[in-house]
């Protein structure tokens, strides 16, 4: 303990109440990054045989929500936005008293920090923080934002953002913005994914094996998206650099344009955005 009472980081014990895709990455980066060990990470789900692969990782597993909650010092809500007002059910019923001082952390689409608080209101505890993240912090290339509750002290921001820092770029951004970074970067990784593989599909088209053209499409997307992070140059003078006068890559570009790659991309992340605002409204407001 510090001299304020407050544990040190490495010895907070770490719950996820759900232990699904979003989950398991978070947990998965944090151990390998070394931040904490899987001993210290407890998971609650609804059925037992859904935990054994936490369980075979040495993670400690209940099917109460309640009791990971009563042990835990950070509080992952990591179910689906319909699920959550059915598992704070059982958590209230089982364990109020016992979670005043709990830190809640929400990586819940939709779901705004007010109808949060409204939830947790019931039992006196009002330390939440909202944040976005995405399943690439599994390999430490997350890229995630969060938006602290009023309730929430210094010194939990401070502990979500070493384990969001530490598993990828984190911003603090206002609530407002959580939706649309949901759908840019919290979906993103599925639009890339879907993305590689038309390559790949492109590949094995024109006579590549299919190991070889699935590695070397997302060889060349990380490459690229290296480039743009690392050369400080603009998208589109990347782009021109590539594409010679006359030369193959500016007759594909032509093909992705006349298939409308550019407003299909950007209906996507519009389309994700506004369902996250739907979902929040649909499921806890
Ligand atoms: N998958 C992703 O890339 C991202 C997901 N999110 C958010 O993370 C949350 C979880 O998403 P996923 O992990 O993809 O879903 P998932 O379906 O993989 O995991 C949800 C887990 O909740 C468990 N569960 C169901 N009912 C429960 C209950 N009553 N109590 C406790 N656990 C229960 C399920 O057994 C499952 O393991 C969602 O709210 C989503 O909006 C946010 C950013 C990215
Ligand atoms: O598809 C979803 O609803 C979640 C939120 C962001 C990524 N996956």
């Amino acid at each position: 303990m510090t001299s304020e009472g407050t544990k040190r980081f490495e010895e907070l014990k770490i719950g996820f109440i759900g232990g699904g895709n979003m989950a398991k990455a978070i947990a998965g980066g944090i151990v390998k990054k070394g931040l904490l060990s899987y001993s210290q990470i407890y998971v609650s789900g609804p059925r037992m045989h859904s935990l054994e692969s936490w369980q075979s990782q040495g993670a400690n597993v209940y099917t109460d929500n309640g009791t990971v909650c009563e042990i835990c010092d950070v509080i992952f809500l990591s179910v689906k936005p319909h699920i959550l007002p059915e598992a704070m059910a059982n958590i209230c019923m089982n364990s109020r008293h016992k979670i005043r001082s709990k830190l809640f952390v929400s990586i819940i689409a939709g779901i705004k920090l007010e109808a949060l608080e409204n939830l947790f209101r019931s039992f006196d505890s009002c330390r939440i923080i909202r944040t976005m993240p995405n399943t690439p912090m599994m390999v430490g290339e997350g890229c995630t934002v969060y938006c602290p509750g009023e309730g929430a002290t210094e010194n939990d921001v401070k502990i979500v953002r070493t384990i969001l820092e530490a598993l990828g770029i984190c911003y603090m951004v206002p609530e407002s913005m959580i939706d649309a970074i949901g759908a840019l970067a919290g979906s993103g990784p599925a639009f890339a994914y879907l993305m590689i593989e038309a390559m790949s599909d492109g590949g094995v088209k024109m006579g590549i094996p299919r190991a070889m053209a699935t590695q070397f499409a997302a060889q060349t997307m990380l490459g690229a998206a290296k480039m743009v992070l690392e050369s400080g140059k603009h998208t589109g003078a990347l782009k021109d650099e590539v594409c010679s006068p006359g030369g193959t890559t500016i007759t594909g570009v032509h093909a992705l344009e006349k298939g409308g790659v550019r407003a299909a991309i950007m209906d996507a992340i519009e389309c994700a955005a506004t369902k996250s605002a739907e979902l929040g409204r649909r499921h806890v407001s």
